[in-house]
């Protein structure tokens, strides 16, 4: 058993589902199946760096609160730490620091020369106008100015954040060192340097992955019964593409609940509707509301998580009905419930794969940004789709040759490539 983070508080309380333990539990069991070096594992099981800072922000009725805002940095062994900053109230040092080692695992498995971080701050943004949103956006972004760069670290978009975000982090970035650093963020705005694409992309990545696992099985997406739960950048996006490629999206949500349609609900509709309707969903025309819950249990063929971690768990996981589970969030699946939907033949898609498409994209921008080269959003898709088919091949031909879950299989692919980098440069005692 590997030793726990020194540089991380205690789980809330034992029976709280702990991501960064469930993460480390990922981790020991690629390194079982790697006959990893001890010593490599206790340098993977840590995070590098973990910063808290203190974000003091002066609300629009004059009051002073002071919120947290953290960043932990788990690899930088293949290049930069790279990954998304957080807006949710959910958000604590050991979500971020879990994501934080998901995405280590995540840019090695796609092949793209980042290390893992990720960032969040505990705030629901509903709460806040954008005048306080950008003050405490600019402000986290002044107290992180020493451990950001676009060869250090590189914050991305990720729950309750969007392009805006990134734009005032670029900004406040750019204006704190003198001059204008595009580089520093992905996801960004397309006239600071946004890559074409980068807003669809997670969807589309998660819409691909599916279309193969079904190709697999000698499907295609035509007449597929799709259930999404989450409708935001990752939700709809995914939502949109499925439709678009015949599939039949039966169901979708958001945190205030879902809605449902037995003949398929008319996304391009759906999204129009919830543009006009400051996001809410519910009500759309020709659907019947359905809670969260059942959602995830509806008889259908493909389950997309796209909100929040621990969704399916030892309560739930017998109820689901899907045989293919694509998890489009990060850690929508227990550990406990992975393990009960393998035993039962379910196809789970894991994040590390399914959901990969935003930082494939977020590292094309970063290249275009560094090569004063831009593409058009066609050549953006393709290398895209090329880097997320050849993953998902090498995904399988892992599973199938050491006979594991695609799970362990895309960890262990992920895991052995920062192991052997970490190896070869000598980093380990
Ligand atoms: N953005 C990206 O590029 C990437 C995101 N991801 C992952 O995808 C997931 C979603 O991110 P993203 O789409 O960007 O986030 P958004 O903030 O754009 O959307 C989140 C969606 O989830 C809904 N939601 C929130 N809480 C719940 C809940 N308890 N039950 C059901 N739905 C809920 C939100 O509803 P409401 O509006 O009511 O809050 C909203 O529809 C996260 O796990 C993220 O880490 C992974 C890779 C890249
Ligand atoms: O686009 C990025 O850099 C990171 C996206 C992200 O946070 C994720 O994949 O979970």
């Amino acid at each position: 058993m590997i030793s726990k983070s020194l540089l991380l508080p205690e789980p809330a309380s034992p029976a709280h589902i702990c991501p960064f333990d469930q993460a480390c539990s990922y981790l020991e069991a690629a390194a079982k199946e790697l006959n990893l070096n001890q010593g490599v594992l206790e340098i993977l099981s840590h995070p590098r760096k973990v910063v808290t800072v203190s974000i003091p922000v002066k609300l629009d009725d004059g009051e002073i609160r002071v919120l947290a805002g953290h960043r932990v940095q788990h690899s930088d062994v293949l290049g930069p730490y790279k990954g998304g900053i957080r807006y949710h109230p959910a958000v604590t040092l050991r979500e971020v620091s879990a994501l934080a080692m998901l995405m280590t695992w995540k840019c090695a498995l796609l092949g793209i020369p980042y290390g893992g971080g990720k960032g969040g701050i505990p705030i629901d943004p509903k709460r806040y106008s954008v005048g306080e949103l950008e003050r405490i956006t600019r402000r986290y972004i002044s107290e992180l100015i020493k451990d950001i760069g676009p060869a250090v670290d590189i914050p991305a978009p990720d729950m309750g954040t969007s392009a805006r975000e990134m734009a005032w982090m670029m900004d406040t970035y750019s204006v704190n060192v003198g001059h204008a650093v595009p580089g520093v963020v992905t996801g960004k705005p397309l006239s600071i340097g946004g890559s074409l694409g980068r807003e669809m992309a997670t969807g589309r990545g998660v819409m691909i992955i599916v279309r193969e696992a079904l190709a697999q099985q000698g499907k295609s997406l035509a007449g597929v019964r799709v259930a999404i739960q989450g409708f935001g950048n990752v939700g709809s996006a995914a939502a949109e593409l499925l439709h678009q490629a015949g599939a039949k999206i039966i169901a979708v949500s958001t945190g205030a609940g879902g809605i449902f349609s037995e003949v398929g609900l008319d996304i391009p509709k759906l999204k129009v509707y919830a543009a006009e309707n400051r996001k809410s969903i519910m009500g759309f025309p020709q659907s019947v509301p359905i809670s969260n819950a059942d959602l995830l249990t509806l008889p259908c063929d493909v389950l997309i998580p796209a909100a929040l971690e621990n969704q399916i768990t030892e309560e739930n996981v017998n109820q689901v009905q899907a045989q293919i589970v694509a998890e489009a969030a990060n850690g929508p699946v227990t550990l406990e419930a992975n393990l009960v939907l393998e035993a039962r033949g379910v196809t789970v898609l894991p994040d590390i794969l399914a959901n990969a498409g935003g930082v494939v994209v977020s590292y094309l921008e970063w290249v275009q940004g560094l090569s004063y080269v831009f593409w058009d959003e066609e050549r953006v898709n393709r290398e895209m789709e090329h880097l997320m088919v050849q993953a998902y091949h090498r995904v399988i031909q892992q599973s199938e040759v050491r006979q594991i879950p695609l799970r362990l299989a895309a960890y262990t692919l992920g895991v052995g490539r920062v192991a052997q980098a970490l190896t070869d440069r000598g980093l380990y005692p």
